[in-house]
């Protein structure tokens, strides 16, 4: 099992009076961190400022089988913006690759920080610029190229070469990234020798961006008088499911991370700067990454194992846009919206994590943890912080709300079977959908009748595993599928998700079907699901671009 899920046996020297809940009791600190591990509420109460100021006393140190390793004294801080200890952490700010691009780039959200005096915030960080696009080309490269080759594969020589100039232009130590290149050449050579970059071998390497990039920035606040510490996440107890490249959280992530940023931030506050993107199998132990734009997701996680007020995600747009920009760059920023809307937006913008370029809003799991812990998150602009961005909670007045937001998912492989009545109704739905069970595909849109269905691939799924797998699992549902239907499967289909008030859906889909009437679209399949906020259209690839923008001109112009 992972360390992160192990308590370390933190204990102070006197019992503690702690209210939550309405009742209070008296318990030595271990006991109630140990109580607090188990359930998400009471982090809450563990950031309660009692506890705190109780917290912050002597400190024993005691090892697995109870010895006293060594008594701590709470240091006194001198902190430039975030002094005093009673203070306690505020909120997550994460900024994204566009965000911490350069030099340049890191002193103004350095400035951004600061000019919020009254935060105490945990800083996450994506790695630079395009980063981890190049790390991943460089691994490619370096599957083909011969060991004496690898260490002049230009992606190579272009992150060096970042990052050294970005240490050089802050005046911050080259030792802050110097090892990190060494062992990444090391990396590229290895992979050259057994020309051969597992899914596993991925994760370590696009590891690197996010460690160099919050060393960078923790030693540029540390320069410049704001006390700050670097976390990577797999140290920190971000623990997650074994699925290298495409990793899910997991529960123990919530304690474990509290117990270690709250305990350092009582005991020795400074900002945390921790990597986003990255997490520790809780199998294997090993360095994995939560999917393309994953560190929204350590931000929500984050956000929500401390109980904080607030998440802000900053990006290179003004917030959540009715479309996005690169499709149409008319689109304009949606105020409000609620976590499922985001939540499915988030889902249906994910794009194909290669080729770059690669953007999305949001990452598509990164709106849970924020909904579970109930906490707002904002969407803000770090190029044009004026910029009121978006803000997402549980719930917004829909009032007058219709649509919010047109969400484009492009090549994308649709199904369609029809029974060959071999089956009953029952067993046939039960069969198709557990010959999706036993490959472990999840399935996006639906729609059925007494004798076929219509569904869409999740393509994430798909995207997580080699090109060739892919193909041959595709094979191998349409041959599980032939046993009891007649299949169709058909590629390059796009998904037009129309996010907004489902109250109204009439009225969208008057709209919308008037819009592709006359755009000559024909639409290959609808599906209103559940959450009541998202319908879904399925379309050409090649005529989905022009869909979206006839719509977003109806909708909002
Ligand atoms: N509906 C949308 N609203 C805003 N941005 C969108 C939308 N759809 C796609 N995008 C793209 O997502 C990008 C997200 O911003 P970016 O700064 O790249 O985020 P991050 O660095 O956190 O991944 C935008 O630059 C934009 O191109
Ligand atoms: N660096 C990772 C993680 C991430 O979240 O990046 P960004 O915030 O720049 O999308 C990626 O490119 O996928």
């Amino acid at each position: 099992m992972a360390a992160g899920l192990q308590f370390s046996g933190v204990k102070t020297l006197r019992p503690v009076s702690l209210r939550g809940g309405g009742s209070s009791c008296c318990l030595p600190v271990r006991s109630q961190r140990l109580h607090f591990a188990s359930s998400v509420a009471s982090v809450a109460e563990f950031s309660n400022a009692s506890v705190r100021s109780c917290l912050r006393s002597r400190v024993l140190r005691v090892s697995c089988d109870g010895r006293v390793v060594d008594v701590l004294e709470k240091k006194e801080t001198k902190n430039q913006s975030f002094g005093e200890a009673e203070n306690q952490l505020t909120c997550v700010m994460k900024f994204g690759g566009s965000s911490v691009a350069s030099a340049e780039r890191m002193r103004e959200v350095a400035e951004l920080i600061l000019s919020f005096p009254n935060e105490r915030p945990v800083i996450v960080l994506s790695a630079m610029g395009k980063t981890t696009n190049k790390l991943l080309l460089a691994g490619e490269k370096a599957v083909s190229c011969g060991v004496t080759n690898a260490s002049n594969i230009d992606e190579l020589s272009f992150i060096k070469e970042l990052h050294l100039r970005t240490v050089k232009e802050l005046g911050i130590d080259k030792s802050t990234v110097a090892p990190h290149l060494e062992e990444l050449e090391q990396l590229l050579k290895g992979i050259a020798m057994m020309k051969e970059l597992t899914l596993r071998t991925k994760d370590y390497l696009v590891s690197f961006g996010e460690c160099m990039s919050t060393r960078i920035f923790a030693a540029y606040l540390n320069k410049i008088g704001v006390k700050a510490r670097q976390y990577d996440a797999f140290e920190v107890g971000i623990i997650t499911t074994d699925d290298f490249t495409n990793a899910d959280i997991l529960e123990a992530t919530y304690p474990a991370v509290a117990k270690r940023l709250l305990g350092d931030w009582d005991f020795d506050p400074a900002i945390p700067i921790v990597t986003g993107f990255l997490g520790k199998g809780w199998r294997s132990c090993a360095v994995t990454t939560l999917g393309r734009g994953g560190s929204d997701l350590t931000a929500t996680a984050i956000g929500k194992a401390l109980g904080l007020r607030e998440i802000q995600v900053w990006k290179d747009v003004d917030g959540v846009l009715t479309c996005d920009p690169n499709i149409y760059p008319r689109a304009e920023p949606v105020p409000y919206l609620t976590f499922d809307e985001a939540a499915e937006l988030a889902y249906f913008g994910a794009q194909l994590p290669s080729p770059p370029p690669f953007l999305q809003v949001l990452h598509p799991q990164s709106m849970r943890p924020a909904r579970e812990g109930d906490i707002p998150v904002r969407v803000k602009n770090s190029y044009n912080p004026e910029a009121p961005g978006t803000l997402i909670t549980r719930a917004r007045d829909m009032s007058k709300a219709v649509l919010t937001s047109i969400v484009l998912k492009r090549n994308i492989t649709m199904l369609d079977i029809v029974s060959t009545r071999m089956l009953g109704q029952y067993g046939f739905l039960a069969k198709v959908f557990s010959i999706f069970e036993d490959l472990g595909i999840s399935v996006d849109v639906v729609a059925t009748s007494e004798v076929s269905i219509s569904l869409t691939l999740d393509p994430s799924k798909l995207w997580s595993r080699e090109l060739i797998q892919q193909a041959s699992e595709l094979d191998h549902v349409v041959e599980e599928l032939e046993k009891v239907a007649v299949v169709n499967l058909l590629q390059h289909r796009s998904i037009i998700s129309l996010i907004g008030n489902v109250q109204r859906s009439s009225l969208i889909l008057e709209k919308a079907f008037s819009v592709l009437r006359t755009n000559g679209v024909n639409v290959q399949m609808i599906s209103q699901g559940a959450s009541k906020v998202n319908i879904s259209l399925v379309v050409n690839d090649n005529e989905a671009e022009q869909c979206v923008k006839a719509l977003h001109s109806a909708f909002f112009e």
